[in-house]
């Protein structure tokens, strides 16, 4: 498939339907991709039974069949498991077929090197808010990646939310922030409800209260006005949040985040050597 038109309905194969197939199958359907047009494969049968049962999607645990079928290939296996799909699948890709991949860390040069010369793959890191659309993914293209390809992975991944292009090497910081982000942020929900348990509050009460204050001040963020301006606005002259941000300060929780994302960045960088 040479620069397929943004107009087309492709033939699209998620092999993989965990959680990130799942929601970049949810999101297709949710974004207008006709399900005839969509099949899954995954290994574990109760999986394929779930998903056929939850999206009316074509299911089976053959990838080289449903490669041979697809016009875009969408893998969304674990990154240890990527080369041994790829030698299933690289002899039934018909010319052209475009893939795309969400492996963390795993380099384009892997699957140029798996798949026959002259692939077009393009590298995605999504996150799990894409099941609400309110994900954010990145792309990068490989060496046999037009436009029209880069095009395509947009509209395949229309329905999930924010969409940016970027280069390869920047993938394992996309992966440290919003691949792995929302983890982060679900980690402060998490304490702040439980502080609130800690103040008397009902865990019920304390966690919507924790939930709606991250998703209303992402809301607000989102509107392009700078998280410290943001921030200034919330801390009265020797009021609550002053003392509450320097006791955040004082227990290290922005070296922690910091942290939190070299980790994330190094793991995958080794993800990518394995
Ligand atoms: N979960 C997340 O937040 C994100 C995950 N990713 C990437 O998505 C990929 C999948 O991760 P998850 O969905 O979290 O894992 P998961 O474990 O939920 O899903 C992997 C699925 O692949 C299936 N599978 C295993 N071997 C297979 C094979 N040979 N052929 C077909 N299916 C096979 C498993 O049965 C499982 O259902 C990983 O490469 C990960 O790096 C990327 C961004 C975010
Ligand atoms: O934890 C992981 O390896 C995957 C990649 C980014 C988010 N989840």
């Amino acid at each position: 498939m040479t620069e397929q038109q943004p107009g087309t309905n492709a033939a699209v194969a998620v092999l993989g339907g965990g959680v990130m197939g799942e929601a970049l199958l949810s999101a297709l359907l949710t974004g207008g991709w006709p399900a005839h047009q969509v099949e899954v494969t995954d290994q574990s049968p109760d999986r394929l039974a779930a998903l056929a049962e939850r999206y009316g999607v074509r299911t089976g645990d053959s990838n080289a069949q449903a490669a041979q079928r697809a016009d875009v290939v969408l893998l969304a296996v674990k990154p240890n498991v990527v080369p041994a799909v790829l030698a299933q699948i690289a002899p039934q890709l018909r010319g052209g077929t475009l893939v795309v991949s969400v492996a963390a860390g795993v380099p384009l040069a892997t699957y140029e090197q798996h798949l026959p010369t002259g692939t077009p793959v393009v590298r995605v890191m999504p996150n799990t808010p894409a099941v609400v659309g309110k994900g954010a993914s990145a792309i990068a293209p490989g060496a046999h990646a037009g436009e029209g390809h880069l095009v395509l992975t947009e509209r395949i991944l229309a329905a999930t939310g924010l969409v940016v292009r970027v280069a390869e090497k920047d993938l394992d910081a996309v992966t440290a922030i919003s691949g792995s982000g929302p983890a982060y942020a679900f980690y402060l929900i998490d304490a702040m409800a439980e502080a609130g348990v800690l103040l008397g509050l009902t865990r019920d009460l304390a966690t919507r209260l924790a939930v709606a204050t991250v998703e209303g001040a992402g809301a607000l963020a989102a509107q392009g006005e700078h998280p410290v301006v943001l921030r200034e606005r919330v801390s009265s002259p020797g009021g609550t949040t002053v003392a509450g941000v320097a006791a955040l300060d004082a227990h290290g929780v922005r070296a922690g985040v910091v942290a939190a994302a070299r980790a994330a960045y190094e793991r995958s960088k080794e993800l990518g050597r394995s």
